[in-house]
């Protein structure tokens, strides 16, 4: 307590008060608000320790001015390392990464062994220190390339760019002083910060990173919940597919893609046409590239399934459906559960002709697949339609219930297209 007192009263370390206070902040910001929220928990509370592992640094480090290479400089290097190793268990976690066990015990290990050098040899100091930066460099590197790799695949390059820069910084900062205590090893200097370096300057450097790497993190897994909360808002929890909610969406994009002339209609116009269709365009007008088709699928007798074999099985039968569904149809076509054991798969660039030809081959798949040892193959009925900018998306996904509702009637496990007879 006396020691944190002096810190914070000392003149002589402004600079490295406010470092103490933001790392202080930092940790309480980890703690009270996010921990509380109970998202990313254990990545949370690594970076709260992370941080009161730098205000340990830095109240070690204001004892390091009294000498160079004192004990409690190296006091401060280890506690600069322990922060780099929880910010990267941190890191981790946020991004689900495995610990590369190995990897982490030939480091800590490393670490030990250069701090216990200085104890039985003073001369060991800088080459014990510089180790220590090495390590707490390649700690860091490690974080960076999991968190960089993982923002670029979730986000975007630039995204991912940005919100490594600062630990990309730190790494280098690390590099630096490695090297100026690698160059002192065979030499006498006294000083810790052989760079001559205005002190000033790389404290300020020292409040942007700490500010700027907390920050970060904080962005990065802001960032990761609004995609994972995109993820479940739009997907259904059971079979992984879209729901009916994204694919209510997905239908009006390709809806407006089909439309020639929807980047010049109004807004109003275009809600219009969404709502209504519009019945005075002609046939030149659409796109072939745009042409889409609907499926809506339903899993026939779905309730003996359920009554039969259980409520877990009919969940397991809706999975394998949903993942078949997906396997079936190429990357570019949608496959969505439209709720209960309905689904719905949109063919893109798919004439009425070539769906019906896939909706068969769909059926004729089902009807040989095995989801259950001793159960009946799973049928579908399917009924069948195809956009046109003249239909509403309303109109599109009616007449294909209507077709659907027609396979079952007409005894299911089959496809039926739309005819204007069914109205
Ligand atoms: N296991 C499970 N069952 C569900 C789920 N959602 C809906 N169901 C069941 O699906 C069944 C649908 O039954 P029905 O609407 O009569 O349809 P069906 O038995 O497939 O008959 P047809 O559609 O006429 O061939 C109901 O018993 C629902 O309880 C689900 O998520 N899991």
């Amino acid at each position: 307590m006396t020691a944190i007192t002096h810190v914070l009263s000392s003149p002589s370390v402004s600079l490295l008060n406010v470092i103490a206070l933001l790392s202080a902040v930092a940790t309480c910001t980890w703690l009270l608000m996010v921990q509380p929220l109970r998202l990313y928990r254990y990545a949370s509370k690594r970076f709260a320790i992370a941080n009161a592992t730098l205000f340990l640094y830095i109240i070690a480090y204001q004892n390091t001015s009294i000498g160079a290479f004192s004990h409690s400089g190296l006091l401060s290097h280890l506690s600069l390392f322990l922060f780099a190793l929880l910010y990267q268990s941190g890191v981790r976690i946020l991004f689900k990464r495995h610990l590369s066990l190995v990897g982490l015990t030939l480091v800590i290990a490393l670490v030990c062994i250069s701090s216990a050098l200085p104890f039985m040899n003073a001369m060991a100091m800088p080459l014990s220190l510089a180790i220590i930066c090495y390590m707490t460099a390649a700690i860091f590197f490690n974080g960076t390339v999991i968190k960089y790799a993982a923002l670029k695949r979730e986000f975007n390059t630039l995204s991912a760019l940005m919100l490594s820069i600062p630990d990309g910084l730190f790494i280098g900062v690390l590099a630096i002083a490695g090297v100026s205590y690698s160059s002192l090893i065979f030499s006498t200097a006294e000083s810790i910060w052989p760079l001559s370096l205005n002190m000033d300057i790389a404290l300020w450097f020292g409040i942007g990173l700490v500010l700027l790497i907390n920050v970060t993190a904080m962005a990065a897994a802001v960032m990761r919940l609004v995609l994972k909360m995109k993820f479940l808002a739009e997907h259904d929890q059971l079979t992984g597919l879209l729901n009916r909610r994204a694919i209510s969406k997905t239908l009006v994009s390709l809806w407006l893609k089909l439309s020639s002339d929807n980047h010049s209609a109004t807004k109003r116009e275009r809600h219009l046409r969404l709502t209504k269709g519009v019945l005075q365009h002609n046939q030149s007008d659409v796109h072939k590239d745009n042409n889409f088709s609907v499926l809506m699928i339903d899993i026939d007798h779905f309730k003996q399934i359920n009554d039969e074999f259980g409520h877990e099985a009919g969940d397991y039968a809706l999975t394998f459906v949903a993942q078949t569904l997906s396997e079936l149809v190429r990357e570019t076509d949608y496959c969505a559960r439209f709720g209960g054991e309905e689904f719905i798969v949109i063919l893109t660039n798919t004439t009425h002709d070539t769906a019906l030809r896939r909706a068969e081959a769909i059926c004729d798949h089902f009807s040989k697949a095995v989801w259950r040892e001793g159960a009946n193959p799973i049928t579908l009925s399917i009924g069948c339609e195809t956009a046109t900018h003249t239909k509403s998306i309303d109109q599109l996904l009616s007449h294909a219930d209507d077709a659907l509702y027609q396979a079952k009637r007409s005894g299911r496990n089959q496809i039926v297209a739309y005819s204007s007879s069914f109205s």
